[in-house]
């Protein structure tokens, strides 16, 4: 990463979120900075998902804000900040099953309006050549997350870890300036998984700002740049892999137990 860049893209301010008396997140407050990879931890109910789901427009803070480049998402709907280019993707596969991988990224294309209403109504040779355009990106995009060999494959058909890339190649289209994603590797086995970090580190090097929350210790520890944790709610630490790990409250909080079987599938990776 760029290292001693400490500019902002997504600030996350003082955020509370309550669900009815259950207080979900309360006072959160941290940044992601301009080119880091940033992951969000804790245990199961400590409020990632609420947190994931704030940052992208799909719940509004009981308290606090979000800002994207500055601007303030709380008036915004979940496409008006992905149109912004904060793109995500979801826990589930989120692909349509029965059509071509390639159609899938096509549609993301058409979606962020590569195509106009008028382009496809008159098919002019202005728009056959935007047409050729947006094959060639939808081309590169699936060549970049390795499923070029599976471009006329109908993506329900892809295991389930392909389908995952599909979903990354859906948000890539949009050409986002940052990516949030949710648990990506959960479900992909250990060579799939080994590819997905090469992946989002050449997207993190390509200037996308990168956010996951993930429950995968070794793929966090070996990715991120910086490590914000969450317990209850509240961020209790935050920093490189090397703090966190070290951290007391979040060894007690997190990695408590699972620390030694952490530390000797680090040592098996290496
Ligand atoms: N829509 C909702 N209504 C009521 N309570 C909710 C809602 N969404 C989340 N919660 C509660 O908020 C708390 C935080 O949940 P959240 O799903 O954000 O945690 P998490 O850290 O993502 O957990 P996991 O690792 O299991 O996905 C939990 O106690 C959960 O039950």
């Amino acid at each position: 990463m760029s290292m001693g860049t400490t500019e902002a893209v997504l600030s996350v301010e003082h955020v509370s979120m309550r669900f009815g008396g259950l207080t979900a997140i309360a006072d959160l407050h941290f940044d992601v900075r301009a080119g880091e990879i940033l992951s969000l931890i804790g245990p199961n109910g400590a409020g990632k998902t609420t947190a994931f789901n704030i940052m992208t427009g799909f719940l509004k803070p009981t308290q606090g804000r979000v800002l994207f480049r500055g601007r303030d998402l709380a008036k915004l709907r979940p496409n008006d900040i992905a149109m912004l280019g904060l793109a995500r993707t979801f826990q589930r596969t989120s692909v349509f099953a029965e059509d071509s991988v390639l159609d899938n990224v096509l549609i993301g294309l058409n979606r962020h309006g590569e195509a106009s209403l008028l382009d496809r109504l008159l098919p002019t040779p202005g728009a056959r050549r935007r047409d050729r355009a947006t094959l060639a990106r939808a081309e590169a995009i699936l060549d970049l997350v390795g499923l070029s060999g599976r471009a006329q494959e109908k993506a329900g058909s892809l295991s389930y870890g392909e389908q995952r890339l599909v979903g990354f190649a859906l948000a890539l289209a949009i050409e986002p300036s940052m990516l949030l994603l949710d648990e990506p590797v959960s479900g992909m086995n250990a060579s799939e998984t080994q590819a997905f970090v090469r992946l989002i580190r050449t997207v993190r090097d390509s200037g996308i700002t990168i956010l996951l929350v993930e429950h995968d210790m070794p793929m966090v520890m070996e990715v991120s740049d910086r490590i914000v944790c969450l317990s209850y709610g509240r961020l209790i630490a935050e920093g490189t892999p090397d703090e966190i790990r070290r951290d007391p409250k979040v060894i007690e909080a997190y990695l408590g137990k699972s620390a030694a079987k952490l530390e000797r599938r680090e040592a098996a990776h290496a």
